[in-house]
């Protein structure tokens, strides 16, 4: 799914209101109607009192509709008009009108402090203050305002976005926001919802799909891509009957030191799991027998040196190299990787040690094929390019610094982000239980066999990242956050695979 901008939805709404010949205030009726029909679903005519705060802008307006739709349905529905601005907007007024001949219970005004009404826990609020058209930080009662939502402990269902919350800014840590608990939003997502400085204030998310202009959505180019089963699907490439184990690559996974055979035991291990034709772990010597039982499927090669690498002499030709999980940093280490970046053109993944030995050494930069698949977290990412100022800069530079090396980058975190070929992938896979030493490990392993599988890096890497979610998913179903452990999410990869076809 794309991520559009405001400018862009603004535009796909224009698009629509002519080409479908509807008037603003019907697509308005279908947006929200779509939502009050959400609300029905889940409230199923139970008796909580339902608060709306509208702003007077088309987010209010929309509040305005759901309130009619609520009321008309038989909910016990107040709605409280957030008197921002003298300039209301057409669909707001057209509304409120309408609002006014379903009920004698007519709205009430917020203009000051002294008009908060008490919100009490377990109400029901509803905010249709500001949408995508919120332009400044908010200042005075109406920041007041949103902290006395917030405070109220009531759940919040955010109409589009939390109020408060701009769709291309991060706010300042002083500026009040909408703290919602669920956010339907229109048409796409936003991108502020997937940041890390910006994501909790969506809480969970559910997209509506109101029929915006098709031919827009569909040749805009959007700011980013949700990648979701839909899109992973689509990346999936099926394996022939009429083949052998030579079709799917030989993956050469190098790492590891003493005290750290094991997070190359899992990429090696992520790498068979998802269908590498052959792997080869390339280790120091004390990991001979441990890589030997643990994992009979692999091959190992091992260094002369007992407990670091120290030449990574292989004499085989892989289809893909895929290195640094707990390779550590000495000097001998580095310029064994060093030595087989200068005599290597296949492709690559970095991961780890190998990531910090580049920010450490980044003359080592000019030696990367093209096309090497970085898998950085944000630690990692800031050794090699720096501080940013927030998630917007954050992302403009791994632009730069992808582009200017012709790398794919994959940003890991609760979204892992997906940089290559000018475009940015956004991961709508995985959960708080994968946050476990060597799930990282693991998704190396994972991209790595794709790749040797002949997945182009970056599909790879965005495939690579849903299913490693995915897994994730699947074993935290059955086994809760807190008991997924990362060797779980790579015995889970074939139920990923089949999950990635089941609907
Ligand atoms: N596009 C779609 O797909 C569809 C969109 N729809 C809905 O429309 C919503 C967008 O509506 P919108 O453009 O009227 O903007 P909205 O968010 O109501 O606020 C704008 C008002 O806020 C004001 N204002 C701004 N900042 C402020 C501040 N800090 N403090 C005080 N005031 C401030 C600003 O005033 P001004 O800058 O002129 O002073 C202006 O009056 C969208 O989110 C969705 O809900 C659906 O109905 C149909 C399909
Ligand atoms: N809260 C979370 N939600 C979803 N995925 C997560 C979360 N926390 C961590 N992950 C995923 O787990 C992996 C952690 O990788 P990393 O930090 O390199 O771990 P390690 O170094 O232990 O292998 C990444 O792929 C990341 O996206
Ligand atoms: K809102």
């Amino acid at each position: 799914m794309k991520i559009f901008s405001a400018a862009q939805l603004k535009k796909a709404d224009e698009l629509t209101i002519k080409n479908q010949n509807i008037s603003s205030t019907e697509l308005m009726e279908r947006a929200a109607s779509l939502v009050s029909a959400e609300i029905h679903k889940r409230l199923q005519n139970s008796d909580i009192a339902i608060k709306i705060f509208c702003g007077v802008g088309n987010n209010g307006g929309d509040g305005l509709v759901i309130a009619r739709h609520l009321i008309e349905k038989g909910y016990r529905v107040k709605v409280f008009v957030v008197n921002y601005s003298d300039n209301r907007s057409n669909d707001f007024l057209i509304n409120y009108d309408r609002l006014k001949e379903t009920t004698n219970d007519w709205p009430e005004y917020i203009k000051s402090e002294h008009d908060f009404p008490e919100i009490d826990q377990n109400d029901f609020v509803i905010d249709a203050i500001f949408g995508i058209g919120l332009n400044r930080p908010l200042e005075g009662w109406i920041a007041k305002l949103i902290d006395h939502i917030n405070n109220s402990k009531a759940f919040i269902l955010a109409i589009d976005m939390p109020s408060g919350l701009f769709s291309d800014r991060i706010p300042k840590k002083e500026d009040s926001l909408i703290l919602a608990n669920f956010t339907i939003s229109f048409q796409t997502p936003k991108l502020v919802f997937f940041l890390p400085q910006t994501m909790d204030y969506v809480g969970d998310l559910q997209i509506l799909d109101i029929g915006l202009d098709r031919e827009f959505l569909s040749s805009e180019k959007g700011k980013a891509e949700l990648i979701s089963k839909h899109e992973a699907r689509l990346l999936y490439k099926p394996r022939k009957s009429n083949s052998h184990k030579g079709n799917y690559g030989h993956a050469l996974v190098v790492g590891g030191s003493y005290g750290k055979i094991g997070s190359v035991l899992l990429s090696s291990k992520a790498a068979l799991r998802t269908g590498a034709g052959l792997v080869s772990t390339y280790i120091p010597k004390c990991g001979y027998s441990i890589l030997q039982t643990a994992l009979p499927e692999a091959m190992v090669i091992t260094d002369k040196n007992d407990e670091k690498l120290t030449n990574i002499d292989h004499k085989m030709d892989p289809s893909v190299i895929c290195f640094g999980m707990g390779a550590g940093k000495d000097p001998e280490t580095i310029e064994a990787f060093k030595k087989l970046l200068q005599n290597t053109h296949k492709p690559m993944l970095i991961d780890a040690d190998g990531l910090n030995m580049i920010a450490e050494n980044k003359e080592l930069l000019k030696f990367l094929p093209k096309k090497s698949v970085l898998t950085p977290h944000p630690k990692e990412l800031q050794r090699l390019i720096g501080d940013w100022k927030d998630d917007f800069d954050k992302i403009e530079k791994v632009q730069d610094f992808t582009q200017s090396h012709d790398l794919v980058l994959v940003l890991k975190g609760s979204h892992t982000f997906i940089f290559g070929d000018g475009h940015m992938y956004i991961n709508n896979s995985g959960n708080p239980g994968m946050a476990t030493a060597g799930s990282g490990d693991v998704l190396s392993g994972i991209i790595a066999g794709l790749i040797s599988q002949q997945y182009e890096p970056l599909a790879a890497a965005i495939l690579g990242v849903y299913l490693h979610g995915l897994s994730g998913d699947i074993v935290a179903e059955n086994r809760s956050y807190q008991a997924l452990i990362s060797g779980d999410i790579v015995e889970n990869m074939g139920a990923a695979f089949q999950s990635l076809f089941a609907d």
